[in-house]
């Protein structure tokens, strides 16, 4: 038997998580084996519920998306509430996408609200380009929300709530990692969280770190996707010039698929 499928944290199993197929794992000197699998003859076919309409809004778009990230947790889908984060990046070739999967910890009527590294790629970005799109996708349930527009940085006070909600592991991790810069080894990480570790020994109550808090993306526009039968989905776009919580003058349009 390979050392990995031993090792905490490869084979899954207690947190949740799927376990590793030991045809996927690494050999010893980290080269994986390459696998047969045919991705063009993957699909899956939706279908069976009844058919997202523009009244499904009509209360809103947050119940509506409140809904969808129950349902998805109800699937027993793994972290419903992660959901893909587009940023803008401006380099010397022009502007670029950028995207990575965040999780979001709130759902309001201003909008959603998800936590990161201020120093971060992400973070630069959204200093620079302060607009984003944010995508829930739950092929399991066949559903999937878009959200794009304005994105601030939440108060201190949000901030702060957030991060006394968090294990005290995560808030070191947190002041343990410059986000997104390059670093020379997996031990020059796990010195890092050891040095951070002992420095707040004894602290009951780590503080908030001054580069880490909350972003909001306020949606100018939100579209929900249903997954139908011959690929002939539901979209429903929902359009808000007045800001994400005026519903009253929001402008809800069906997309085809
Ligand atoms: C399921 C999942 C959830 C994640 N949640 C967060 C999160 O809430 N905040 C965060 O900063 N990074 C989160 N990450 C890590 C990011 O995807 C990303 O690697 C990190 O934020 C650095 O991104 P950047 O270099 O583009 O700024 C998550 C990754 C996964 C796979």
């Amino acid at each position: 038997m390979r050392e990995e499928q031993n090792s905490p944290g490869s084979a899954g199993g207690e947190s949740g998580l799927p376990t590793a197929n030991s045809s996927t794992l690494p050999d010893r000197f980290g080269a994986v084996p390459r696998v047969d699998v045919d991705i063009a003859a993957m699909r899956a076919e939706y279908g069976g519920d009844p058919d997202l309409t523009e009244s499904w809004p009509a209360d809103g778009w947050e119940p509506l998306l409140r809904n969808w990230i129950e349902l998805a947790t109800n699937a027993g889908i793994t972290e419903p509430n992660a959901m893909v984060l587009a940023t803008v990046e401006l380099t010397d070739a022009g502007p670029r996408p950028a995207s990575r999967t965040v999780l979001c910890k709130g759902v309001s009527a201003d909008g959603v609200t998800f936590y990161t590294n201020y120093d971060s790629a992400k973070g630069d970005q959204l200093h620079a380009v302060p607009y984003a799109s944010a995508t829930f996708a739950w092929p399991k349930v066949g559903r999937q929300v878009t959200l794009r527009g304005p994105v601030d940085q939440v108060s201190t006070e949000v901030t702060t709530a957030y991060w006394r909600s968090r294990p005290r592991n995560s808030q070191l991790g947190a002041w343990a990692s410059h986000q997104s810069r390059p670093v020379a080894s997996r031990e020059d990480l796990d010195r890092a969280l050891a040095d951070v570790t002992a420095r707040f020994d004894g602290v009951e109550q780590i503080p908030v770190p001054a580069n880490w808090g909350g972003y909001i993306l306020r949606p100018e526009q939100i579209e929900f996707w249903q997954g139908r039968r011959s690929r002939l989905h539901n979209r429903i776009r929902i359009t808000l010039p007045d800001g994400p919580a005026a519903i009253g003058s929001a402008r809800i349009e069906r997309l085809q698929p």
